[in-house]
């Protein structure tokens, strides 16, 4: 036998010695494939081997190489059942390097504010805060909120005002002010007609950025959070002005986070009703992974940038739950049928006020058929593939920007392993 053939036997037989004592004359042999591409770590993984397996990984073995079935050593072990050993090649993620397995992050996810929503029907409360020096006021146009920058590496930052500055705004009639809440973390500190709301600002490079879908993706994870909850309720404000059960005259209450009908007979003043509350609208979002656990479905629509695809997505229905939507958007704009469906995390999206739920799911079917009208082209995506995309080597197609919980779930199916 060969070196190489006696190292790779030590492994599958769990022979600690031999394998340790083979690579101590020969470390060349450490990532050495055989048979159908198999190294020493998956042949260890295949018979659950942890020894054997701690040892190679300490010695460095890459952990992410895959046999010519496509899977890594995670895979194997995970298949054969040995749990202790995917565990430990698990533990540091299941993934390639880079693609440890962690929460998703959420972009216009983090909480930065309190909302003491418990003070919104507090109206003395809120008018001596509304004069209170410490009160930061945030200003939206159109939509937009006023941002400094973008600075050279693009990020921008909202601009903040104190009372002084704005306190003519709040008389004003066409303004609609809305109480975020108040800051957890104390921090030092530094709307009407876009032009004149800009002259109040003393930092230069002042703007309302006109394009959401871009320019809401340059913020820190801690002002996004805000810009999502102010922008979605303000968004609701310029929509729902008139009372949407009778288009009588409304009047803002609670902190700007209701609007109820100034007519006393109307019949959103009674009972339970859901047109005074700013709206959230539920939307599954899908990684649809193809039933050989290889290849991911992503779609383009046409208003994408060139070449980039991503996660199919599709409103709820009134009356559904969250795997009827996933599983009849799917079939709807591709044409593949789907069956297990898993929830993985989700995120506010405030444009205007969706509420993105990221699900993982199963395919059943795998001919693919487009809904022109919703989508350009849909493919099967191999995991490779999609790593390739990632790393930002060999770059076939581009994946949604890392703010989006599209990236964050293709991300996430690369981190936990080949085989759902
Ligand atoms: N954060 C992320 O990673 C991603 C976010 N998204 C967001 O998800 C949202 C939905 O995705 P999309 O694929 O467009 O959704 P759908 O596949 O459901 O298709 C959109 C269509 O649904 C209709 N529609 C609009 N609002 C509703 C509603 N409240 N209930 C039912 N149908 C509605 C619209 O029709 P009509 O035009 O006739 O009004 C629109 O043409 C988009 O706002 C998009 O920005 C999408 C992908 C990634
Ligand atoms: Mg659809
Ligand atoms: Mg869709
Ligand atoms: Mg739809
Ligand atoms: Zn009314």
């Amino acid at each position: 036998m060969t070196d190489s053939c006696l190292f790779l036997d030590a492994a599958a037989r769990g022979d600690l010695v031999q394998v340790s004592s083979l690579l101590a004359l020969g470390p060349s042999l450490l990532n050495r494939t055989g048979h159908s591409g198999w190294t020493a770590l998956m042949l260890a993984a295949r018979n659950g081997h942890y020894e054997v397996a701690e040892a190679l990984l300490s010695h460095g073995c890459d952990k992410f190489s895959v046999n010519n079935s496509s899977q890594s050593a995670y895979d194997v072990a995970a298949f054969w059942g040995h749990r202790h050993v995917s565990d430990l090649l698990g533990r540091t993620g299941g993934g390639p390097p880079g693609f440890d397995l962690h929460p998703p992050e959420s972009y216009f996810g983090r909480e930065t504010l309190n909302r003491l929503s418990a003070k919104r029907t507090d109206r003395v409360w809120l008018e001596v805060k509304q004069s209170d020096p410490d009160t930061v006021y945030l200003l939206f146009s159109n939509l937009s909120p006023m941002v400094s920058g973008p600075k050279e590496d693009g990020s921008t930052k909202l601009c903040r005002f104190r009372y002084e500055a704005v306190k003519d705004l709040l008389q004003k009639l066409a303004t609609v002010l809305v109480f975020l809440g108040v800051e957890r973390r104390k921090k030092p500190s530094s709307s009407s007609d876009a032009a004149e709301l800009l002259k109040r600002c003393g930092e230069k490079n002042c703007c309302f950025p006109k394009t959401p879908n871009r320019d809401l993706l340059r913020f820190s994870e801690d002002e996004a959070g805000v810009v999502a909850q102010a922008r979605s309720v303000l968004a609701w404000h310029s929509r729902y002005s008139f009372c949407p059960t009778c288009g009588g005259s409304t009047a803002l209450e609670e902190g700007g986070y209701k609007r109820s009908c100034l007519n006393p007979g109307c019949r959103s003043l009674k009972g339970v009703h859901n047109t005074c509350y700013p709206r959230v609208d539920p939307v599954v979002i899908m990684l649809v992974i193809h039933p050989d656990g290889n290849q991911c479905l992503l779609g383009r629509k046409k208003m994408f940038p060139v070449g980039m695809f991503s996660c199919l997505a599709g409103f709820i229905e009134p009356g559904e739950t969250v795997e009827e939507a996933v599983r009849r958007e799917v079939e709807e704009e591709s044409g593949v049928k789907v069956g297990p469906v898993r929830y993985v995390s989700c995120q506010p999206w405030p444009m205007p006020s969706n509420l993105m739920i990221g699900c993982l799911a199963v395919a059943v079917s795998t001919a693919i058929k487009v809904d022109d009208d919703e989508i350009e082209e849909a493919r099967w995506f191999p995991r490779q593939q999609v790593i390739d995309s990632f790393r930002g080597t060999r770059v076939t197609f581009t994946v949604p920007p890392r703010q989006t919980i599209a990236h964050q779930l293709i991300r996430h199916w690369i981190a936990v392993n080949s085989n759902l």
